[in-house]
């Protein structure tokens, strides 16, 4: 046996070894179902399989970057370097690439992303004189994403009325159209968005029977990670392809799907088990990576949910500590009770930054969450949100190099056109961009010769404009003769536009060329690592590596000290050794926009499922009593998926009694009344000083969406003068607080206060406090 097959249990080891036919492999969390895939690789490799004969796909450009090292490590680096591994919108962008002429597309096209194809949205929706209220761009853009997904083209979403329910098409009955002419104007500008990437794939794979031939041979073998969630699109591309030689092995989890919202269908596992009647199924049942706790909490949750193909998990991992679940008072509070956490545990049980991980359900909470760390100089990564590569100033200079390969890109012509000023004003540009309208030709084409197109322009913007094209035109030449970095920089320099971010000297200002600087380095780099691996050095495949980052892989000092910051949804697939989860509320998570119906909770369960399973040694829930939204504070509850997790792997900590009084009536929600959680307040969690309270009467849902924000109503703040030094009192906002100080007389009273964020002094007219210890 070789070597490496040993580091397998039986189970796995079967679903490796066994590489003929097709192969599902289901199971739960933490059961080394990727490491069955990696193994799978290597395994294939090690059997004398060419690597550009097997096509793997991953969740994120980073898990195929380190399945590729792993493999790497087993059989031999250069064994593992053609393979084709990475996303869906990777592999297909490369072959879209080399296949373009067949469907009309020049072999450079630009990839759009969501703010490009938004903007563009934006446009049609102008030039059809609808209104904006209505038809707002994000939702059209979502509605053409979904109908994409499902290849939907336009002229079946027009001429097929169930494509949307009657109350749509009643209230935005012009989205095909604006859908056909978004296609159009992609099309002529060279650009495909991302759903493009799939249903351009699709088209091509079924139109050419030649091409598909070919990359059916190609592929002796293919493997698809996190196979729940795939969309129909991707799993439609997979059954042509592996069509041949049906040596396809999926492996995934239902219990993890959590992307139904962007398309992904469960559906996808029993099709597959229709499609390939003779494949194998391969169980893994035992977890690696949780304590008992961990897997057994996580298991009485999901246990909730009706629809889910029957599956075991076990340990034989430690029992370990219990679940931890904290009240905080507010989101502030939250925060640094969760910073507190980190640097203690750190601290006495000599941990790194890297073992912990905070994970939240919406990007919005992670603001608050790094101001605490900040606080104590708790270096973090923050993944998602607004990302590096979505800031102006590089999408400015990311504009030029788009232009430079692919001119017919509009989106990044109306970008950098008049930027830096040109003196090439709005009319002109909406001239312009009408006339390539109507014509059916992308801007640049009609800059060339306005005239010809009937476009009236005086002769000073003429000059203005003949200007912009020959800069242009000296980039692309400059592009076609030097690396990514030569042309890059000295397109930045011609551009203006360093200059032009070198002479703003405010804060900002710096910051931003400091970030162009940055573009600048990681330009470097790609040339730098093109050169080592022999792979091309020019502008064109840039660009293209970098439209194709998804949120996990947009961030550098990957290798330093760092607590990780993420959303649910990007942690897919991870693991820590300890995890905290920040916002566990009704209204929070479950999200008040998945509500609705019992298919969208049982959505939101399977993501607590993800976030739970992530943990290997700790978890830590967190929940506040009053969230601060649109300016008011709104009284809180905690999840029910707290109060779903059996009772018996959980434990709340306490060091007070200030918890649930005047409980309100109202409906519970409990599934299993035998076993609910303990629930108690904590400020600071001190083994020691746990004291559990049954939530059989206070735990209460109260009414969250819908509802807009409402103070706490059992908020009522003491009289000022009633303040006194040493009392504990609550601050709506910054939670739990000791009077350390008392100064002043009448109106002008006023306390320091400790809080757990730091000391703060207030006036005790406006401060609001509220004592719940006395001196
Ligand atoms: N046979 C084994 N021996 C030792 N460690 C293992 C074994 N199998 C898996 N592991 C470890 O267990 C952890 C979980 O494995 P892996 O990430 O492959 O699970 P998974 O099923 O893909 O999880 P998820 O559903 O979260 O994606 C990893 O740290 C992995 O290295
Ligand atoms: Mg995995």
């Amino acid at each position: 046996m070789h070597d490496y097959l040993k580091k397998l249990n039986e189970a796995q080891r079967e679903a490796v070894v066994n590489t003929k036919g097709a192969s599902l492999v289901i199971a739960g969390a933490g059961s080394g179902k990727t490491r069955v895939l990696t193994y799978r690789i290597a395994h294939l490799l090690a059997n004398g399989v060419p690597p550009y004969k097997i096509l793997a796909l991953t969740f994120t450009n980073k898990a195929a970057r380190e399945m590729k090292q792993r493999i790497g490590e087993i059989v031999g680096f250069e064994h593992a370097s053609n393979l084709w591994m990475g996303t869906f919108h990777s592999i297909f962008a490369r072959i879209l690439r080399y296949e373009s002429a067949y469907l009309g597309y020049d072999s450079n096209y630009t990839i759009y992303d969501t703010s490009d194809s938004k903007n563009l949205i934006k446009s049609i929706i102008k030039e059809k004189k609808l209104d904006e209220k209505t038809y707002k761009p994000g939702q059209i853009l979502g509605r053409i994403s979904r109908a994409k997904n499902n290849l939907i083209t336009p002229s079946t979403y027009q001429n097929n009325s169930t494509y949307y329910s009657t109350d749509e098409a009643h209230r935005v009955p012009y989205t095909g159209q604006i859908y056909a002419a978004y296609m159009k104007r992609c099309k002529i500008s060279g650009a495909m968005d991302f759903d493009d990437l799939l249903l351009n794939t699709n088209i091509l794979l079924r139109d050419h029977k030649a091409v598909l031939e070919k990359y059916q041979q190609k592929f002796d073998y293919i493997l698809v990670d996190e196979y729940q969630d795939t969309n129909f699109a991707q799993y439609l591309i997979l059954k042509k392809l592996a069509e041949k030689h049906h040596n396809i092995c999926v492996v995934g989890d239902d219990s993890q799907s959590i992307y139904a919202f962007r398309g992904a269908k469960i559906e996808n596992i029993l099709n597959f088990q229709k499609d390939y009647p003779e494949m194998k199924v391969f169980k893994l049942e035992h977890n690696y990576r949780s304590t008992q706790n961990i897997v057994n909490a996580a298991n009485s949750v999901i246990a909730n949910n009706q629809k889910q193909l029957p599956k075991k998990v076990f340990t034989e991992n430690d029992e370990g500590e219990k679940i931890g679940i904290v009240r905080a008072i507010t989101e502030v509070e939250e925060g640094h009770l969760i910073a507190n956490s980190i640097q203690e545990k750190r601290l006495n049980e000599q941990k790194k930054f890297s073992d912990f991980a905070i994970l939240y359900r919406t990007n919005a909470q992670s603001r608050i969450l790094e101001e605490a760390l900040r606080k104590r100089n708790i270096p973090y990564r923050i993944y998602g949100g607004l990302s590096f590569y979505q800031r102006k100033e590089i999408k400015d200079l990311v504009g030029y190099l788009r232009m430079t390969i692919n001119p017919n890109d509009d989106e990044a012509l109306k970008r950098i056109i008049n930027y830096p000023a040109r003196g090439i004003g709005s009319t002109t540009m909406s001239k312009l961009e009408s006339a390539a309208t109507a014509n059916g030709i992308s801007i640049w084409q009609v800059l060339a010769a306005p005239q010809n197109y009937g476009v009236n322009i005086n002769s000073g913007t003429t000059k203005k404009l003949q200007g912009f094209i020959i800069l242009v035109q000296q980039f692309t030449e400059l592009a076609a003769n030097n690396d990514a970095y030569d042309a890059a920089i000295q397109i930045a320099s011609n551009s203006g536009l360093l200059k032009d971010l070198y002479n703003d000297k405010s804060p900002e200002g710096r910051s931003r060329y400091e970030n162009i600087q940055e573009l600048l380095n990681g330009i470097k780099d790609f040339v730098s690592n093109a050169h080592e691996e022999g792979t091309d050095v020019k502008l064109h495949t840039y660009i293209e590596n970098i439209a194709l980052l998804t949120d996990m892989d947009k961030n550098k000092d990957e290798d330093q000290e760092r607590i990780t910051l993420m959303t649910i949804h990007s942690a897919k697939g991870l693991e820590f050794q300890h995890l905290y989860i920040a916002g566990l509320e009704e209204g929070l998570f479950p999200s008040s926009m998945s509500m609705e119906s019992p298919e969208e909770i049982e959505e939101e369960r399977r993501l607590f499922y993800v976030a739970l399973t992530r943990a290997e040694q700790t978890a830590s829930l967190y929940w506040c009593q009053s969230r601060y939204k649109w300016g008011s504070v709104e009284s809180k509850s905690p999840s029910r998926f707290l109060k779903e997790l059996d009772q018996a792997y959980i434990e709340a900590t306490s060091d007070d009694n200030y918890s649930f009084e005047n409980p309100e009536p109202g409906q519970t929600h409990f599934r299993k009344p035998g076993s609910q959680p303990a629930f108690q307040n904590s400020s600071t969690r001190k083994s020691g000083t746990i004291k559990s309270r049954n939530m059989r009467q206070p735990m209460r849902s109260r009414p969250t969406a819908n509802q807009g924000p409402a103070a706490d109503p059992n908020f009522t703040p003491d009289p000022p003068e009633n303040i006194k030094e040493g009392q504990t009192v609550i601050h709506q906002r910054f939670g739990r607080g000791e009077i350390t100080r008392i100064e002043g007389e009448g109106t002008n009273r006023k306390a320091s206060v400790q809080f757990a964020s730091g000391r703060k002094t207030l006036l005790l007219r406006f401060a609001k406090l509220k004592v719940i210890k006395a001196s």
